[in-house]
């Protein structure tokens, strides 16, 4: 065991230092930069941690983390259901080989073109349960002859994460006002097939703001309580996921057992299963993005060093000022450290990955891998500057294959006409 109560086989967390640099350098060469690598046997580790740490409860796959093929495929492996929060994440986990009853679609402000795509698909998989965040929406099931699996999400007022753009539990945009859920589920309990309760704080939840976790967790049970005893027993409570992953190297990982105890305390007696449905734990440090040196240059604090991946590749430092371990794969120690700002190609100042951080003198040419990339990395990609998508390798056992290839110039006007 480890100081952390992790098993010494599956680590709580995996740092840069556990990537193993030359087989990094040759997957850069083989397949080009920018590149995600995601090893499959990290996100099995991760889901076997969440399935130990909560083992009489349903773990559900946040699939908007990351909706690669190959990823969602170790995650059913792993046994994790999915929790989808659009037609297209629905799609894709149904594709993967998610049998419906493994699917929860998550409904926010849906268009109704996904409405009318998931209640197809319910129709075919009448065990998907959907989940609304409004009364609004319940008529608009109605109206496309859902009668299915249906679960209310809660606004819980209270809120949590790693940053205010990510805390989803006390925004009004999210779920139905808690002190009108319990009104909302006498109403429909009749009509559909009720089946329970969801809330969400927010994303990247660490031990420090675990007391709001737990406030929600709290005001949950109390909501069930009050459900239970109006319309009968829930099959689950759903709390959302949000656990949080260290970014900086010197943070420590999130005790997953003492959230689980917390969770459950918090919870207090209900009758439906407890669930939980993390994304970023099942597969941010599953993941790596690599980036080559092309420009450096002198400037008055630090030496700018431009590389080939940018905003448009992992757009998680410029909208969040998140923190990314970055290493310089090329040099190791046997450069000496400088001040660096890496900095992308994209049309923006925004486009920085880092500012003045200690790096291994990095030259052109070089190859940076940028840690924790996994969760909201290629998710979050996009075009803008008409940069092509970057491609992704995925390892089994340390063996690399393309699982999704680059984009081209091509790609990028394929849509016009
Ligand atoms: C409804 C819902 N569930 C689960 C998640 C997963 O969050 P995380 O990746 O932080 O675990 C999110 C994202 O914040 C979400 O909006
Ligand atoms: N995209 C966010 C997480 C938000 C999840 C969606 N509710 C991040 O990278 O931290």
């Amino acid at each position: 065991m480890t100081a952390h109560g992790g098993d010494t086989e599956n680590p709580p967390v995996r740092r840069l230092s556990g990537w193993d640099a030359d087989e990094l350098v040759a997957l850069a060469g083989e397949y080009g930069t920018p590149l995600y690598v995601m090893d499959r046997d990290r996100v099995r580790e991760n889901c076997a941690r969440l399935r130990g740490a909560f083992p009489d409860a349903e773990v559900r796959y946040a699939v908007k983390a990351h909706t690669g093929r190959a990823v969602l495929e170790a995650v059913r492996e792993s046994g994790l259901a999915a929790e989808c929060a659009s037609a297209g994440e629905v799609e894709r986990a149904l594709a993967a080989g998610y049998d419906g009853s493994e699917v929860q679609y998550t409904a926010v402000n849906p268009p109704g073109r996904d409405l009318d795509h998931v209640v197809d698909r319910w129709r075919e998989n009448p065990e998907l349960t959907v989940t609304v965040g409004a009364a609004d929406t319940v008529g608009r099931l109605r109206d496309r002859g859902f009668d299915g699996r249906l679960c209310i999400r809660a606004n819980p007022g209270v809120g949590a994460g790693h940053h205010e753009k990510v805390r989803t539990g006390a925004n009004a945009k999210f779920g139905v006002p808690y002190d009108e859920v319990a009104d909302l589920a006498a109403s429909v309990a009749d009509e559909f097939d009720f089946v329970g309760l969801h809330a969400h704080a927010g994303s990247g939840i660490s031990g420090e703001d675990l007391s709001n976790h737990r406030e929600l967790v709290r005001r949950m049970g109390e909501l069930a309580r009050e459900v239970e005893s109006r319309v009968g027993p829930l099959e689950f409570v759903d709390v959302g996921g949000g656990f949080g992953v260290p970014y900086r190297e010197d943070e420590p990982p999130l005790d997953l057992e003492s959230v689980a105890d917390a969770t459950r305390e918090a919870l207090g007696d209900v009758s439906g299963t407890l669930a939980v449905e993390p994304g970023r734990y099942v597969v941010a440090d599953a993941g790596v993005l690599l980036a080559r040196v092309n420009t450096v240059k002198e400037a008055a604090d630090a030496t700018v060093v431009g590389v080939d991946a940018g905003m448009t590749t992992l757009l998680r430092p410029a909208m969040y000022d998140a923190y990314h371990e970055i290493r310089n794969l090329s040099a190791e120690n046997t450069e000496e450290a400088i001040s660096a700002t890496v900095a992308g190609p994209i049309c923006e100042s925004a486009d920085v990955l880092c500012e003045n951080r200690s790096l291994a003198n990095p030259r052109r040419g070089a190859y940076l891998a940028v840690g924790n990339a996994g969760a909201y990395g290629y998710e979050m990609a996009s075009t803008y500057n008409s940069r092509p998508r970057p491609a992704e390798v995925a390892l089994d056992g340390g063996k690399a294959r393309l699982v999704r290839r680059r984009e081209t110039l091509t790609d990028l006007t394929e849509l016009e006409q």
